[in-house]
């Protein structure tokens, strides 16, 4: 596949989101004049048929599927109905309507909980679907692991160029701080700017602080797009991810690092641990001819400086 036209239309769905606003900046700063962007409440994806009309009256050549519902291990665990259905939902009609409409090439994201729980690491592609899942997140995985199933039966029935990236646990600007729904990362930069601010002892991290996680820069992650996108046509997934990871206790010392907090942490064992380690074989990617660009210290420090800027904007 070569270079899209600049004048190509490019669907972004999800652009409010963490990955989609990253992917709109890209695109934008690369010269892209036709985006086609919906909210959740102009178009509900869930919506069969709202869908359907969206897809044969924009006709967009490219889309990049990252709308989807998302969260962290308590939200996964609190709502797996919603995050099964929005997710099947979301999948189907997307790329049903993609095929029907006759889309060039469409990018699936997924993410890298739909390996086994206990699968051998780092997680190749070729694990997928050859053990039990994470039970904090089955709900979510087995959504993600149908959506690459549909890309790969929509190329080998239909011949569309339908592919499938999955990304590891991501953070940056335009994260979601929300301490209840979030992720550990945004959920820990904003206990320890907030601890630091109330001169308080001690900031809360849940779990044993022994799982290990591996963490990518949004940014990084728009530019394994538009990769992929241009140069990458096959079915199954694609991990996008540094290679490396690290535990929980570390990140979070990490952090305190970053941000000057200077007081203790103290581990709630109540919470879930969730998996035990999800770190990516990313050599397939490598081999293609892309890899990482920004390391984890700088990363927190960029996201920790939009934060701070977006809570109290200056006028
Ligand atoms: N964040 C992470 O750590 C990881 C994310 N991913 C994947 O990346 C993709 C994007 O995730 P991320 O950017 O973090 O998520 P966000 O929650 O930040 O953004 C998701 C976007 O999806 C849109 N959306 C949700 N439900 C609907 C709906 N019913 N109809 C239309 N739009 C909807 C929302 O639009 P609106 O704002 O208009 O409501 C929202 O902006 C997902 O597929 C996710 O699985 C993969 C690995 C890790
Ligand atoms: C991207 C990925 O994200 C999810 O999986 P997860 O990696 O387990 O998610 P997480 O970031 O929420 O937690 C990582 C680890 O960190 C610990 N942890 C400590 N303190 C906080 C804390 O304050 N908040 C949160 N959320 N976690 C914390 C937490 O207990 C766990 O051990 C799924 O949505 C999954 O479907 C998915 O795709």
């Amino acid at each position: 596949m070569p270079e899209m036209d600049p004048s190509a239309r490019i669907y972004v769905a999800g652009h409010r989101g963490l990955v989609g606003g990253a992917i709109v900046r890209r695109l934008e700063t690369e010269g892209y004049r036709h985006l086609i962007t919906r909210t959740s409440q102009e178009l509900d994806l869930r919506n069969q048929a709202a869908v359907q009309t969206f897809f044969r009256e924009e006709r967009p050549d490219y889309v990049f599927l990252a709308a989807a519902k998302v969260g962290g291990i308590l939200a996964n665990s609190t709502y797996p109905a919603q995050f099964l259905y929005d997710n099947l939902m979301i999948a189907a009609n997307v790329i049903h309507s993609a095929h029907e409409a006759g889309v060039k090439k469409l990018l699936n994201l997924g993410s890298s909980c739909i390996y086994p729980r206990l699968a051998p690491q780092p997680l190749k592609e070729d694990y997928l679907l050859t053990g039990p899942l994470e039970e904090t997140n089955r709900a979510y995985a087995v959504a993600k692991i149908a959506a690459i199933e549909l890309c790969d039966h929509y190329r080998a029935q239909y011949g569309a160029d339908f592919i499938s990236g999955m990304p590891t646990n991501l953070y940056g600007p335009g994260d979601n701080f929300d301490l209840k729904g979030s992720h550990v990362l945004p959920a820990l930069l904003r206990k320890m700017v907030e601890a630091k601010e109330a001169d308080a002892p001690q900031v809360e991290v849940w779990g044993s602080g022994t799982p290990l996680r591996e963490f990518l820069y949004v940014d990084d992650l728009a530019d394994a797009c538009l990769f992929l996108m241009e140069h990458v046509s096959e079915p199954g997934p694609i991990n996008i991810g540094t290679g490396e990871d690290l535990t929980i206790r570390e990140l979070a010392e990490l952090i305190a690092n970053v941000v000057g907090y200077r007081g203790d942490l103290k581990f709630d064992a109540s919470k879930p641990d969730g998996t035990p380690r999800k770190l990516m074989d990313v050599s397939k990617l490598r081999d293609l001819g892309w890899t990482a660009s920004t390391d984890l210290h700088t990363g927190i420090t960029q996201t920790l400086g939009w934060y701070l800027q977006q809570r109290s904007p200056v006028s």
